[in-house]
């Protein structure tokens, strides 16, 4: 029997506290962040469920709790017992056993599973389970594989609990508690008590401050030096997810001893430079001095971006020879043939990819990147290569297969990424067998990737990266594209003529409007638009916005003759505020996807996800193969196996829920989320609310993912603001430099 204390912040001086027993008939909430709950407790002899409110580790139906607390009148729900500690007890009668069993405790035994088991074993079930669990084989029904599977599952939820003992004691909520088992196993408490700040280094979602916390309620000094590496660490860490290779020592320091100040604790510059040095020393951190300006680097990103310049010089190394006359005539029967006329920049972009073994093909939408690719890889047939074509997402690589007309290959699965070793089988060792390779949508390469895939082209072969430098850059570190651009190494055309198909779309014009800086032509809306990309003031203030969407998807859009679940993309600059991603989703569940009887849920963290829902994944699961940005829909919930299956184009992907963090809701998601996706209809809301983050780029990304509709939903000011901004989202790089461009300062910016 274990003994909990809750966080509820009982009054107990006013109303005495007194004892309660019972078992959980059911929870009515749980949230897996704060462990708090509402649930229904029968007590013996007493006809009537009782309420109880309070923070629990782990609790299930069927247990037996025996608690402390106080009796609280609540205004709308009446009278509930407010649980200040409880301990458990096992379960002793045949329901309570049941129960118990049966709740999803145990992997693999359902409601039906538990009724068989307690129906042969009766009192004893636990003790036979526990002890003699080999005998679980006598129960009708099930077999050795299923016996195993109890075993193991039993063992493990014991192992969780006393991990979650130990953690919640430690403030950590019981979401993490389940991923730093499924982590370390039984070496959890060892690890954590060993070193916290491991966790924030080795568990996804959690930062340096969950780990801090840890560390603090362990006990840790916290001038400890043990702890500044953390910080320091960290902040690298936070400037890499703002896109950043490296921070220079004064950003570093400043950001670093801030972070480092607690209550208890006032850190200083010069404590942090003192670590911040020997780090540097003991190559935990590179330092390379630029300018007399120190600059820090995680190591694996200096060493990357060292060799992916050093790649890329490679292939830039080689030369190329080419009869360039037969090219041309090559390019005037085929243009014959196909009654099509190249423009001079798509001319010279076909006669370039012949000619040069990288180059980058550049322009904004409707200017005929695709088309003049079309034709590249037609002449490259022709001249007998073997060709690749790939991209940084599936839905981009999608796009550009049905857009080239051959297959085309994530990045990943053309490097063949293996997830038991968690790297690419292709590299400089063994390298992609084609003689030439197309990378569509290169503005969504970070560093790491592109230095995968640049490491794996042959020296002999073509590389041809196409991407629009407009839009928003890598979700992950560096700018590769600009910076390849920048640094005037590799031959670059930039078609800048929109094309005729291409003018009449007020999608394409008004991207093309963004981007000079002007306010975009946007056609207010009304029941016969004429236009494709359209504009609702979206009253005042940013709840008329949240209705006005509302509005749109449920009548404006359908009216259209678009399909308001599966058509439909709202696009937002941000999570947080009314107008954020976090808020609409929860809105637009209630709105698209609401609660009924046959649609199963679960609650994670406080929020519901349905059957029926249209999900995200945040994270790349290389395992799963399902990659950051990926879209999905949840297919079914198995509350026996603890499962959730999410459908993934034609694809069934199982999670745990365990692993439901790695999940979303997508009926909303970020405008840099959706880079390399194309929706038929996009929903764009900008408030002033977004102005810290409205940028030419982002409200020129978010439109141009719209195929056929782009509706603008907002203030003008906020519109007008975001066009005007052309300066945020620059990052520190050093790969222009590296690659020897012609940089004016060479700690960069990009
Ligand atoms: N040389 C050309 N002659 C005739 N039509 C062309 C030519 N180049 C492009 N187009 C047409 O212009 C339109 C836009 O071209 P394309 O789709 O290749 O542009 P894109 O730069 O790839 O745009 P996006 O980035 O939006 O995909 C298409 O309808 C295409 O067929």
């Amino acid at each position: 029997m274990s003994t909990y204390q809750t966080n509820t912040s009982g009054d107990s001086s006013v109303t005495p506290q007194v004892s309660l027993t019972g078992v959980v008939e059911r929870i009515t909430f749980h949230s897996e962040e704060s462990g708090y709950t509402v649930a229904r407790l029968q007590s013996p002899r007493v006809r009537e469920l009782t309420t109880i409110v309070g923070n629990f580790a782990n609790i299930q139906a069927g247990q037996t709790l025996q608690l402390q607390g106080t009796w609280k009148e609540h205004l709308q729900y009446g009278q509930q017992f407010q649980v200040i500690k409880y301990s458990e007890t096992k379960p002793a009668t045949l329901t309570g056993i049941e129960k118990y069993l049966g709740s999803g405790l145990i992997k693999g035994v359902g409601p039906v599973t538990a009724k068989r088991i307690v129906a042969h074993f009766a009192l004893d079930t636990l003790e036979i389970i526990e002890q003699d669990s080999d005998r679980l084989i006598e129960v009708p029904g099930i077999g050795k594989k299923r016996v195993k599977m109890i075993q193991r599952a039993w063992v493990e939820q014991k192992a969780i609990k006393e991990v979650m003992l130990f953690l919640q004691t430690h403030g950590v909520s019981t979401t993490y508690a389940v991923k730093i088992f499924k982590q370390y196993g039984e070496k959890s408490i060892a690890i954590v008590t060993n070193n916290p700040y491991q966790l924030s280094e080795d568990i996804f979602g959690i930062g340096f401050l969950t780990a801090d916390l840890i560390a603090r309620n362990l006990g840790v000094d916290p001038a400890s030096t043990f702890r500044y590496r953390a910080g320091i660490k960290h902040v690298l860490g936070e400037a890499a997810e703002d896109g950043h290779c490296f921070l220079p020592q004064p950003e570093l320091l400043t950001a670093a001893t801030t972070k480092l100040t607690t209550q208890e604790h006032t850190s200083t510059a010069d404590a942090v430079l003192e670590v911040l040095r020997t780090m540097g020393v003991e190559q935990e951190l590179i330092l390379e001095t630029v300018e007399d300006v120190p600059l820090y680097f995680q190591p694996s990103f200096f060493y990357t971006e060292q060799n992916l310049a050093i790649s890329i010089l490679k292939l830039l190394e080689r030369p190329q020879t080419v009869d360039l006359p037969r090219v041309r005539n090559w390019i005037e029967r085929f243009t014959q043939s196909h009654k099509i006329t190249l423009s001079p920049e798509q001319q010279q972009a076909v006669e370039m990819a012949a000619t040069q073994r990288v180059m980058i093909l550049t322009g904004g939408p409707g200017c005929g990147k695709t088309f003049c690719t079309r034709t590249i890889v037609a002449l490259w047939k022709a001249m007998g290569k073997k060709i690749a074509l790939a991209a940084p997402t599936g839905r981009a690589a999608q796009r550009l297969s049905e857009m080239a007309g051959i297959e085309a290959k994530t990045i990943h699965r053309l490097l063949e990424f293996d997830p038991a070793t968690r790297g690419f089988k292709r590299g400089v060792d063994e390298p992609l067998p084609h003689d030439a390779i197309v990378v569509d949508e290169a503005s969504m390469l970070d560093l790491f990737l592109a230095h995968s895939l640049i490491k794996a082209v042959r020296t002999d072969a073509h590389l041809l990266i196409v991407g629009d430098i407009d839009q928003l850059p890598s979700v992950g570190p560096g700018s590769v594209l600009g910076d390849l651009i920048k640094s005037s190494r590799i031959p670059v055309v930039r078609l800048t003529q929109v094309f005729r198909q291409a003018q009449s779309s007020g999608i394409i014009r008004a991207a093309h409007q963004i981007n000079r800086g002007q306010y975009p032509t946007l056609e207010t809306i009304s029941d016969a638009p004429v236009s494709d990309c359209l504009w609702h003031s979206g009253g005042f203030e940013p709840e008329h916005g949240v209705q006005a969407i509302c509005e749109l998807i449920r009548d404006f859009v359908p009216s259209l003759g678009f399909d308001p679940v599966t058509d439909v993309q709202v696009l937002c600059p941000m999570t947080r505020g009314i107008v954020g991603t976090r808020n609409l989703n929860q809105v637009l569940q209630q709105l698209l996807n609401p609660p009924a009887l046959e649609k199963p849920q679960i609650n994670r963290g406080g929020d519901m996800l349905r059957v029926g829902d249209r999900v995200i994944q945040l994270k790349n699961d290389y395992e799963r193969e399902v990659f950051n940005g990926d879209l999905g829909v949840v297919g079914s919930i198995d509350s026996t196996e603890h499962e959730v299956m999410i459908q993934f184009d034609n694809r069934e992907v199982i999670y745990d829920y365990a692993d439901l963090n790695e999940l979303g809701l997508a009926w909303s998601i970020s405008i840099h989320k959706s880079q390399g996706s194309e929706y038929p209809v996009v929903i764009l809301p900008l408030y002033m609310q977004h102005y810290l983050l409205l940028s030419r780029n982002l409200v020129y990304t978010g439109l141009t993912r719209a195929k056929k509709l782009a509706i603008v939903v907002g203030s003008n000011k906020a519109i007008g603001l975001a066009v005007r901004q052309n300066q945020v989202g620059k990052r520190y790089t050093r790969l222009p430099a590296r690659l020897g461009g012609n940089t004016s300062s060479t700690i960069h910016q990009s």
